[in-house]
């Protein structure tokens, strides 16, 4: 059993090597983007084989294949539902915390040490070091998982810089600078605590680390790892616990899954042991899939890689901001003074919808199942609206709902998505592409990272229009509803 080096030279190079060098990405780098399935080493060992050998349990019509989206879990038979798939023995998910070993308790506490530096919102990286100390272990129990993960990922960190900006949506941008900036200085940060560590006590056996291993190790975690019951807390809750999965995160995404996760307390011990189970019946020559979540395209980019079409949860983001709101309701013809000058009662809702005051939360989107954010909704029918007692004897949580009937009234709901509208139109103006030259980029063909970045800005555009399209078609059924009273 051999380790593979922890920072090869050819690893990866894109956007974290580009804020470096100022270098366009490598050949090397569309390659290992093109074929996403090539994995650490050539032939890896299989992992069913190795699953079972462990002491875990895989259902014999399973097999990895090829799929649309890499490797994927396929059933290679009819499987009835409710049947165990894959079961694995309570020491196979990899997780932050392992059990005391002191030859190896300076190594951990290092590792630790260096955990304790990544923020809370990026604990991939966390998980990440673990990973990176089980690459660099000469015999880890975890080599055949490890030698099948991908060697290279396909999330924005890794884009060129160009498909960087071809992303077009400031909300991604920002996470992707942010993400980049934070790896290429916690490489500094790691070199300068590993700086003289004796070999024995070095958490990645005297390897160098660098930006590019950091960023494939965080990847690897946030594109595979499943967030899931840990040690029960003295609350009674449990606490949440990131674990990368052998052979379960061979699965591939769906909403629709056909399988999920299951988590057993061992009646023995506190282990708990983890399993997918069928959860519908599956097909012969079907791929067996689990729901990663219900995510925005940004978080799919982000942390997986992949985009999904017409996604139902995906959003835009705006800044409630009374300049923007002037522009919007100027531009749909229902124009009103309290946008910048609201009356106090107009003040109060507004706070108590955390947009205004201390502490407020000015983020509002567009898109995903409640079509508009029902803050944004309610601050526009109450700043649209004179009647403040009409207002002020509403439930917020009807003033916030766009299910139910216009709660104030047909002209007031119709100002309010006539300004919704609007500011769709500012939001698709933000793009500098039209979806007709999108399209005709991904139909003359391009590297994976630019028809991936010219993806998810597309969908963003047809998200947002199909917004528009929902709540147009509210208009319409409010001014039928007032010509026929
Ligand atoms: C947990 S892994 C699944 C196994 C992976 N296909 C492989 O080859 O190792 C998650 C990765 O699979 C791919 N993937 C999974 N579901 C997908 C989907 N619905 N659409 C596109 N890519 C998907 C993405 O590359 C994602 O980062």
């Amino acid at each position: 059993m051999a380790a593979s080096a922890v920072a090869p030279k050819t690893l990866l190079s894109g956007t974290v090597l580009d804020m470096v060098a100022s270098s366009a990405s490598s050949l090397t780098h569309r390659r290992a983007l093109a074929c996403s399935a090539s994995r650490l080493v050539p032939r890896p060992p299989d992992l069913a084989r190795w699953v079972r050998t462990e002491g875990g349990f895989v259902h014999p019509k399973l097999r990895i294949a090829d799929s649309s989206y890499g490797l994927g879990v396929v059933s290679a038979d009819d499987i009835p539902p409710g049947s165990d798939l894959i079961v694995l023995p309570t020491h196979l998910p990899l997780q932050f915390h392992r059990p005391p070993d002191p030859r190896r308790d300076g190594a951990h506490s290092l590792l630790a040490h260096l955990a304790s530096k990544v923020p809370e919102e990026l604990w991939a990286m966390r998980l990440g070091l673990r990973l990176l100390q089980e690459r660099a272990t000469v015999g880890s129990l975890w080599w055949p998982y490890i030698s099948n993960l991908p060697e290279a990922f396909t999330v924005p960190i890794f884009f060129p810089g160009g498909d960087v900006k071809s992303l077009q949506y400031a909300p991604l941008l920002h996470q992707v600078n942010k993400r980049c900036r934070f790896l290429l200085e916690f490489e500094k940060e790691v070199k300068n605590i590993l700086d003289d560590v004796a070999s024995k006590d070095h958490p990645f056996g005297g390897q160098d680390v660098n930006a590019s291993s950091l960023g494939w190790a965080m990847s690897a975690v946030s594109s595979r790892a499943f967030r899931l019951h840990g040690e029960i807390l003295s609350d009674g809750k449990h606490s949440e616990v990131p674990m990368l999965l052998p052979l379960i995160d061979m699965c591939n995404h769906s909403f629709n899954p056909n399988a999920r996760i299951v988590q057993q307390q061992d009646t023995s011990s506190r282990n708990m042991s983890v399993k997918v189970v069928a959860e519908t019946h599956i097909n012969g020559d079907t791929p067996v899939t689990l729901n990663y979540g219900c995510l925005s395209n940004d978080l799919f980019l982000l942390d997986y890689g992949f985009v999904i079409p017409s996604n139902p949860y995906d959003q835009v983001e705006l800044k409630y901001d009374e300049t923007l709101l002037d522009a919007a309701s100027t531009a749909a013809g229902v124009s009103s003074p309290s946008f910048s000058s609201p009356a106090k009662w107009q003040q109060e809702i507004l706070s108590q919808l955390n947009l205004q005051g201390d502490g407020a939360l000015p983020k509002v989107t567009l898109g995903g199942p409640e079509l508009v954010d029902g803050r944004l909704l309610a601050a526009l029918r109450a700043l649209l609206t004179t009647e403040s007692e009409k207002v002020k004897i509403l439930d917020l949580s009807a003033l916030k709902s766009l299910g139910g009937e216009a709660p104030l009234g047909s002209s007031v709901e119709a100002a309010a998505l006539r300004t919704i509208i609007a500011l769709c139109v500012i939001a698709l103006e933000h793009f500098s592409t039209k979806i007709m030259e999108d399209e005709s980029v991904l139909k003359v063909g391009a590297s994976y990272s630019t028809e991936l970045a010219v993806q998810f800005r597309m969908q963003k555009k047809l998200m947002i229009i199909d917004v528009m399209r929902k709540l147009t078609q509210r208009v319409k059924m409010l001014s039928k509803e007032k010509s026929a009273a």
